[in-house]
C-alpha cells in the first residue's frame, strides 16, 4: 500500500500512477478481509470511484456521505486510516467497518443502515446554504438505496431545499441480493441505454464547450426542458428536478475524474449515474456477489470459506428451513424480507415455496405495512426482518399491526450482537421497543428446538409474535421431528433452587446454568434456574411464587437492562408489593463498540462469566447481611 497520508497525496499523484494505486488498494482491502472478514464485493467496486472522488473535491471541507457506509474502506485508505489501524478492521481497537465521524473529521456522517445519506447530505448542503459557505456536499448511494424509502424521501426534498448537491448513484445491480423492484429494472434500463446518454451528454457538452460555458449549458439546459420530450424522455431524476449525468464507466478514472469535475461545478442539483462491477478485481466476488457483499474470513485464490464447516447450524437456517416446511403444508404462510434473503434464511422457502417469497427491497416500513395488508386476507405473513433493521418498521408496528391485533409473525434475526458490525448492527433494543406495545407477544428461545416451537407457536397466534434470536450457531441440540406449541406466556423451570434463581433469556439460559453451577459449588448456594421463554407477556404467576421463598431473582438477558426483561421482572415484583431483590445482568444503557468477538465486547463490558459472577455474590452479601424485617 503506497504511502498515502491523506487526500493531498492523492491528487499530489500524476493521473498515470492512479491504476498502481487502484491495484495496490486492492491489494490491501483483499488481504485484510480475507483474514477479518468485511464487505470486500462493495468497495472492490469503488475503488476509481473514490479515488475520483478525492482528486476532485478536499474533504474534510467538502462532505461526502456514503449510504450505508460499507463501501467505506477505500475512503479510509485515502484519509490516513491505513497500517495496523486498518488491518485491525471491524476488530477490537480497529478501524470500523463503516463511517464513524468520532473515527475521522473525513467522515461527515456515520451509517450502517441503508437508505441515510441523500437526506443527511441534503441536510448538510442546506446548513452550507444557510451559514453562506461553499463547500461541496456529495452523496454516494447504491442503486438498492434507491428502493428505501427515505431515499425517495429526501429525492422530492433536493430541488426546494438547496441549489447545489452532487449525488453519485454507484450502479452494480446489486443488493446484498440481486437488486429488486421497479426501480432496480429502470435503472437497469436507464444504464444500458446509450443513445439517449450519448446523445443527451454530447449535446451538453458541445453546449458547455462554446463561449460562455455555464451560461451556455444554462440555455442548452432551458432548450432541453422545453423540447425535452420531442428529443428524449427525460431520466426519473430529471423529473425530481436534479440534472442527470451518465452513466459513466465507474472504473475508468479518465472518464470519472470529468464527470466528477463537471458535477462539482454543476449549479443545479446533479445525479452522476456510475455504473461499477461489485467486487472487481477479486475473481470470486466477481462470481459470486452475494456472499462476498459481506464475506466471513476466505482464502482470495479459491473463494472458499475459511471458518470450519460442521458444528451446530446456525439459527437462520433453522428458521428457514423449518418455515419451509410449514409454508410446504399451509399455502397461507409467506414469508417477507427486505433484502437479505441468505442473512435471513428465507433463501430455503425462496427455493422451496417461491410462491410465498417476497423480498421487498431495502424496505422495512413497507415490508411491515405489507405482512398487514395480508393478515387482514387471512395469510400468515413471517417477517424476517434482523432486530435492528426492525426499528425502520416500528410505526407500522403499532399503527398498523398491533393496533388492529394482526396475525403477523416477526422474526428478529441478529438479536444481541453483531460483533464486527458494531452499533448500527447489534440487536438490543428490540425487548424495550416491542414491550411497551400492547397485544405482543416477544419470545426468545434457549436454543434452536425451541425456535422452531417458536415459530410454530406465533404462527397459531391471533395476533403479532415476536420471536428474537441471535446471530451465529444454536446450541447443538436435537431439533423435534414435530413441533409443539407453547403455551404462552409460560416459563421453563430448569433447576430449583432455595437461595436464589436465575431467570434467563435465549441463550443466556445456557449462561445462567453454568453460573448455577459455579455458584452452588464456590458459595454452597442452592440456585435455581427458570427458562423465561417469553419476554411479554412474562410467566408472573411463576415469578410471583418463587419471589416469595427467595430474597434474591437475577434475570439475565442478551439486551439492554433499560426497558428489557429485566425491567419486565422488576416491574411484577413492584407491583406486586414484594421486596424481593432483583440483579439485573444485560448490556448497560451504552452503544456499545464494534469488536473481535461478542466474548471479547462482552468482557469489556462487565459481561465476562466472572464479572457477573461476582456481581451476583456481591448483591447476596449485601442481601444476606440484612436483617429479616420481622413481618408487621
Ligand atoms: C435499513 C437497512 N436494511 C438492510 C440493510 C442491509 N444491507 C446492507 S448493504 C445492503 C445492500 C446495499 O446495496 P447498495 O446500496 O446497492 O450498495 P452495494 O452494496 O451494492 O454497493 C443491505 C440490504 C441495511 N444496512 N440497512
Ligand atoms: C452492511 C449491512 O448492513 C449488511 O451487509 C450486514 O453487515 C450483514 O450482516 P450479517 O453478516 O450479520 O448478515
Ligand atoms: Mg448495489
Amino acid at each position: 500500500m503506497p504511502t498515502i497520508k491523506g487526500p493531498d497525496d492523492v491528487k499530489a499523484l500524476p493521473a498515470a500512477a492512479l491504476p498502481l494505486l487502484a491495484q495496490e488498494i486492492r491489494d490491501e482491502i483483499i488481504e485484510v478481509t480475507s483474514v477479518n472478514g468485511g464487505h470486500v464485493g462493495p468497495n472492490l467496486g469503488v475503488v476509481e470511484l473514490c479515488l475520483g472522488l478525492h482528486r476532485v473535491f478536499s474533504t474534510p471541507t467538502d462532505q461526502f456521505v456514503f449510504d450505508v457506509a460499507h463501501q467505506g474502506y477505500v475512503h479510509k485508505l485515502l484519509t490516513g486510516r491505513t497500517g495496523e489501524f486498518f488491518r485491525g478492521l471491524r476488530k477490537t481497537g480497529g478501524a470500523s467497518g463503516f463511517l464513524n465521524r468520532e473515527e475521522s473529521e473525513h467522515d461527515s456522517f456515520g451509517a450502517g443502515h441503508a437508505g441515510t445519506a441523500l437526506s443527511a447530505a441534503l441536510g448538510m448542503a442546506t446548513a452550507r446554504d444557510l451559514r453562506g459557505t461553499d463547500e461541496h456536499v456529495v452523496a454516494v448511494c447504491g442503486d438498492a438505496a434507491f428502493t428505501c424509502g427515505v431515499t425517495l424521501e429526501a429525492l422530492n426534498n433536493v430541488v426546494e431545499s438547496t441549489k447545489r448537491l452532487v449525488v453519485i448513484l454507484n450502479d452494480n445491480e446489486w443488493s446484498i441480493a440481486k437488486n429488486v423492484g421497479a426501480i432496480s429494472h429502470y435503472l437497469n434500463r436507464l444504464s444500458t441505454n446509450p443513445t439517449y446518454n450519448k446523445i443527451h451528454h454530447d449535446l451538453e457538452r458541445f453546449f458547455t464547450s462554446l463561449p460562455g460555458g455555464n451560461d451556455m449549458h444554462r440555455v442548452y439546459m432551458k432548450w432541453k426542458r422545453e423540447t425535452k420530450d420531442f428529443f428524449m424522455e427525460s431520466s426519473l431524476f430529471e423529473k425530481f428536478g436534479l440534472r442527470y449525468l451518465g452513466p459513466v464507466d465507474g472504473h475508468d478514472m479518465d472518464e470519472l475524474v470529468k464527470n466528477l469535475e463537471f458535477a462539482r461545478d454543476s449549479d443545479t442539483p446533479i445525479l452522476l449515474h456510475v455504473v461499477t462491477k461489485k467486487g472487481k478485481g477479486l475473481a470470486a466476488a466477481i462470481r459470486s456477489p452475494e456472499k462476498f457483499h459481506g464475506a466471513s474470513p476466505y482464502d482470495p485464490k479459491t473463494g472458499e470459506s475459511r471458518g470450519g464447516k460442521g458444528g451446530a447450524p446456525n439459527y437462520q437456517d433453522v428458521f428457514g428451513q423449518a418455515l419451509t416446511r410449514f409454508a410446504k403444508a399451509d399455502k397461507k404462510i409467506v414469508g417477507i424480507t427486505g433484502a437479505m434473503p441468505a442473512g435471513t434464511g428465507l433463501t430455503h422457502l425462496a427455493e422451496g415455496c417461491p410462491g410465498q417469497f417476497f423480498d421487498v427491497g431495502i424496505a422495512e416500513e413497507h415490508a411491515v405495512l405489507f405482512a398487514a395488508g395480508l393478515a387482514t386476507k387471512g395469510i400468515r405473513p413471517v417477517c424476517a426482518i434482523y432486530s435492528t433493521f426492525l426499528q425502520r418498521g416500528y410505526d407500522q408496528i403499532i399503527h398498523d399491526v398491533a393496533l388492529q391485533n394482526l396475525p403477523v409473525t416477526f422474526c428478529m434475526d441478529r438479536a444481541g450482537l453483531s460483533a464486527n458490525d458494531g452499533p448500527t448492527h447489534h440487536g438490543l433494543f428490540d425487548i424495550s421497543y416491542l414491550r411497551c406495545v400492547p397485544g405482543v407477544t416477544v419470545m426468545q428461545p434457549k436454543d434452536e428446538d425451541e425456535l422452531v416451537d417458536m415459530l410454530h407457536t406465533s404462527l397459531q397466534l391471533d395476533g403479532p409474535g415476536f420471536i428474537r434470536y441471535p446471530r451465529g450457531a444454536g446450541e447443538g441440540v436435537t431439533i423435534k421431528d414435530e413441533p409443539v406449541a407453547l403455551q404462552v406466556g409460560k416459563a421453563e423451570v430448569l433447576r430449583d433452587g432455595t437461595n436464589l434463581i436465575i431467570w434467563a433469556l435465549g441463550p443466556m439460559v445456557v449462561e445462567a446454568q453454568k453460573l448455577a453451577d459455579r455458584i452452588a459449588a464456590e458459595e454452597g448456594l442452592s440456585v435455581g434456574v427458570v427458562n423465561a421463554r417469553f419476554a411479554k407477556p412474562l410467566d408472573a404467576e411463576l415469578l410471583l411464587e418463587q419471589a416469595g421463598k427467595v430474597p434474591l431473582i437475577v434475570t439475565m438477558e442478551d439486551h439492554v437492562v433499560t426497558g428489557g426483561f429485566g425491567s419486565a421482572v422488576l416491574e411484577t415484583l413492584q407491583d406486586a408489593d414484594l421486596r424481593t431483590s432483583v440483579e439485573r445482568i444485560g448490556w448497560p444503557d451504552n452503544f456499545v463498540e464494534h469488536g473481535s468477538d461478542v466474548a471479547t465486547l462482552r468482557a469489556a463490558h462487565g459481561l465476562s462469566p466472572d464479572a457477573i459472577h461476582q456481581r451476583v455474590m456481591s448483591r447476596w452479601r449485601r442481601i444476606a447481611s440484612i436483617p429479616v424485617e420481622a413481618d408487621a
